[in-house]
Parts: C-alpha cells; sequence; structure tokens
C-alpha cells in the first residue's frame, strides 16, 4: 500500500512496498485495493468533494457516473495522486502498482508503439511483456507502428496494453471509450471486460454512459452534490445482455439517480430535463 495526500493524515501503520494492506477487511467485504476517508477538494469557494469516503475492493470493478461537473475526475485524481490540493482529515491508501488510462491514449508521438508501451519499465524481459500485452489488446505485429499510423481504437489499446503491462492491482480510467465512434466502444467493452476477467485488477472507471456503466462494472457509484448518493450492486452474470429486464432495472434506476427518467412509452419528455450539457449519455448497441 502506498498512501499520498495533500493535506491528509498519512496511514501511521509501515508500508511494505509491493504488497496488500494486511489489515482485516471489514466482515463481509474483500480486502479494499483503495480506501480513501473524508475526502474534501474545494475550488475557491466551491466544494466539489465533501468529505467523502471511498472503498473499493481488490479486483473489484467499480464504475462511477455523475452528472458533468459532478466531480468525477476530480475523485479520480484524488485517488491517483495527481492532486496535491486534496484536503480532508482522513486517509488515502492505494496499491502500489497503479495504471492510470484517460479519454486521449496520451501515447508519446516520437515514440513506437511497443516503446509507449513499455516506457518506464526496466529489466530484461520488458520487450518480451510489451509484445504480449500488444497482442492481448489485439496489436500483435504493430509493435515498430507510430502512434499516428494507429486508428483512435487501436491508440486507445495500445494505452490499455500499457496500462496492463505494469501489471496493475488498481486501474483508474477516465472515459478511456468516450472518443469513440459506438462500433468501437463496443469492442472495447468487451476487450476491456475480458482484460479485467483475466488480470483482475481493482478498477475504478468513470463514465457518462449509464449502459457502460451496468454492462461493465460489478458496481456503480453515482456522484452528486460532492457526495456518492447511490452505491448499486450490478449482480448480473457476464457478459450482459442490454435487453435483459435486469440490466433495464438497473439502467433505470441509475438514470433516475442522475434525473433522468426513461420510460420509452412517455409521451412527455422526461422529467426533469438536465442541461444539454448536464445530460448523462446513454449509448444504445
Ligand atoms: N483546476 C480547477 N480549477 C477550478 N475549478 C475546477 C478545476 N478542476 C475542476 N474544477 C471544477 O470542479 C468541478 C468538477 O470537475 P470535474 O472535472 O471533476 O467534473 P466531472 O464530473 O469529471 O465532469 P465531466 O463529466 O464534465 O468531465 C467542475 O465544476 C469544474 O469546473
Amino acid at each position: 500500500m502506498a498512501t499520498h495526500a495533500g493535506g491528509l493524515t498519512k496511514d501511521p501503520r509501515p508500508a511494505v512496498p509491493g504488497t496488500r494492506d494486511p489489515r482485516p477487511a471489514a466482515p463481509g467485504t474483500a480486502a479494499p485495493a483503495v480506501r480513501a476517508g473524508r475526502l474534501v477538494r474545494r475550488f475557491g469557494d466551491r466544494t466539489v468533494l465533501k468529505e467523502i469516503d471511498l472503498a473499493l475492493g481488490a479486483g473489484e470493478f467499480t464504475a462511477l457516473l455523475g452528472r458533468s461537473g459532478s466531480g468525477k475526475s476530480t475523485l479520480l485524481r484524488a485517488v491517483a495522486g495527481l492532486d496535491h490540493d486534496v484536503e480532508g482529515s482522513g486517509e488515502l491508501l492505494v496499491p502500489e502498482r497503479v495504471s492510470l488510462s484517460f479519454q486521449d491514449s496520451r501515447l508519446l508521438p516520437w515514440l513506437r508503439v511497443l516503446d509507449n508501451v513499455t516506457l518506464g519499465l526496466r529489466g530484461p524481459g520488458a520487450r518480451d511483456r510489451g509484445l504480449t500485452a500488444l497482442a492481448e489488446v489485439g496489436l500483435a505485429g504493430r509493435e515498430r507502428s507510430w502512434p499516428h499510423e494507429l486508428s483512435g481504437g487501436e491508440q486507445q489499446r495500445a494505452a490499455l496494453a500499457r496500462a496492463l503491462v505494469r501489471d496493475p492491482e488498481l486501474l483508474l480510467a477516465d472515459e478511456p471509450f468516450g472518443a469513440l465512434d459506438a462500433l468501437t466502444r463496443i469492442k472495447m467493452h468487451d476487450l476491456l471486460r475480458e482484460l479485467y476477467e483475466r488480470h483482475r485488477p481493482a478498477v475504478l472507471l468513470v463514465t457518462h454512459d449509464v449502459d457502460e456503466a451496468v454492462e461493465l462494472a460489478d458496481r456503480v457509484l453515482v456522484l452528486d452534490e460532492g457526495a456518492i448518493s447511490v452505491d448499486l450492486a450490478i449482480d448480473l452474470p457476464t457478459p450482459r445482455d442490454r435487453r435483459d429486464p435486469r440490466f433495464q432495472e438497473h439502467r433505470d434506476a441509475l438514470l433516475a439517480a442522475l434525473g433522468v427518467h426513461s420510460d420509452p412509452h412517455a409521451s412527455v419528455p422526461p422529467q426533469p430535463a438536465p442541461r444539454q450539457e448536464d445530460r448523462p449519455h446513454v449509448s444504445h448497441a
């Protein structure tokens, strides 16, 4: 476990690099991969995170939904340790090996694909690990390509390979498929879920897309007014069928929590109608 904090109380017990937190989990819960207590983030006089408590189980796939501007990226950045101005009196514990993925692939344009994937990896096995990761995401043979020679979906695949090659205990993903077309998105959903099931990191996926959340995650959180307003377990077998009535029940519950009602037979527009920029994205396969 590592601790990182700006104004946060560090865990008093010694951290052992590369090991999981040895302390027992609360009864009935998996050992946490992430534990954050009373996270607070203010921008000027606006408080975006209001004493948020967050515990993510090891190997648990969690999606984080919320309206635009609700603070999803702020929370993810806080957990990633990228924001040193997070306040709070609580603790923030994360695993040693954390990988990040964003809407843009953030591949370095001056490095070939394999060098992007293995950047910062040490040891004689790094190249082979990079090649294995590229093969896993369907990019075998593209190791010598430049990033600009890959399509948007392929760039995101390379970014996933870069994340996975580090064998993360925690994958933090901020709208990783937000810029992709609908068909590529569907393929990437399948790929992410497959890779997750093979490697089992804890995942925190920030998304606007309610269907994406229900399809991929085993737990969905909704961030609203600076607090976690919904914590919903998605207890459906995978792969998930969007036409399954239970899928739709979860979807409707989440849409309602986001202030959108999704009766396809309704003759009036959903009420209350959020502003266009606030409206959560609902994709249709
Ligand atoms: N560096 C900053 N300075 C000032 N305000 C900020 C800063 N970063 C974020 N904010 C504000 O904090 C709020 C939450 O932003 P954040 O990006 O976390 O929201 P979000 O839920 O991820 O939004 P979206 O879904 O649109 O990406 C917004 O109102 C935003 O304007």
